[in-house]
């Protein structure tokens, strides 16, 4: 559980998630963990002991936190969505309200009813949503040094003073061995379809296919970017003029200066390789 996760709302809602996981006939036990290093570890614990699954309660850095310790062993994980971004659990088609989505998570393991899909690797680390690069990582990281406004208002600031330093990024990017270089403004790597709570940025990711999906958004003034923002949540930037979509399963990015975020969290510095790695995540309690 990711106590600072939705401003108080995971802890608000851990109670009531682990009754639910009791009433289901499960033994949950709760891993006191206060950073994300300390839930990884503990979580990596846990499944080496043998745990039945790992809960994420919490926003998209709780699943990451979960997702290192998981990713590869078969053991499932269980998103419980309570935080500010729930992209992952918004991708599987999780129920929306944290109790509800444990109650599915604790029927779909009594089932043995558990779901494959493909997770992003850069270096040692794993990802289940979008990895990226340039101007949005730029927003990520702002966002997360601020301290005030808590919550997405973070986000709307961390927007506004990264658009003021907005400029194009020369970038390499290579896709399956085929190398091009160009100016972006950003690079999204998508696993699954949303980043940033609810923005559709690689809007035809798909978690089954075994390829990763490339939105590259080239240089565009600030005004276009402001105007072309609210077709994020529609997915329909892709038609924009400066917007190319490509699929890979290996994605090599290097670029002077920048780094990666995903799942919201930092990954890597560039130059960095992300690969597609089929069936690596499963999952339960996603509405199949
Ligand atoms: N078990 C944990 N204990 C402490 N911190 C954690 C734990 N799990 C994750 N974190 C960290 O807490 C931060 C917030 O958690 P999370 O991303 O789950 O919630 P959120 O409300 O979506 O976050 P944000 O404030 O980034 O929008 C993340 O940066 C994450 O690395």
């Amino acid at each position: 559980m990711s106590p600072a996760a939705g401003r108080g709302r995971a802890r608000a809602a851990a109670t009531a998630v682990l009754a639910a996981l009791h009433t289901a006939g499960l033994a949950p036990r709760v891993l006191p963990a206060t950073t994300r290093a300390d839930a990884e570890r503990q979580a990596a614990e846990a499944v080496a002991a043998g745990a039945a699954a790992v809960v994420a309660v919490g926003g998209d850095g709780a699943a990451h936190a979960g997702l290192q310790a998981v990713a590869g062993t078969g053991t499932p994980l269980a998103v419980v969505p309570a935080g500010t971004g729930n992209d992952l659990a918004l991708a599987l088609g999780a129920p929306g309200d944290p109790v509800a989505a444990a109650r599915a998570a604790a029927e779909d393991l009594r089932a043995g009813a558990v779901r494959t899909l493909d997770a992003g690797r850069t270096g040692s680390r794993w990802w289940a949503t979008v990895l990226c690069c340039g101007y949005d990582s730029a927003v990520t990281a702002r966002a997360n040094r601020l301290r005030w406004p808590r919550g997405p208002r973070r986000y709307d600031v961390a927007i506004l003073a990264e658009l003021a330093r907005l400029r194009p990024r020369e970038v390499t990017l290579v896709l399956d061995g085929v190398p091009r270089t160009l100016p972006v403004t950003l690079v999204a790597v998508g696993n699954t379809a949303w980043y940033g709570g609810g923005l559709r940025i690689c809007p035809d990711a798909d978690p089954t296919d075994g390829f990763l999906d490339v939105t590259v958004v080239g240089p565009v003034s600030r005004r276009e970017l402001v105007r072309t923002r609210p077709r994020l949540t529609a997915g329909t930037h892709v038609d924009h003029p400066s917007v190319s979509v490509h699929r890979a399963a290996r994605v090599e990015l290097a670029g002077e200066g920048l780094v990666t975020y995903a799942d919201g969290e930092p990954v890597a510095p560039l130059p960095a390789t992300s690969v597609c790695v089929p069936g690596a995540l499963c999952v339960v309690g996603t509405g199949r």
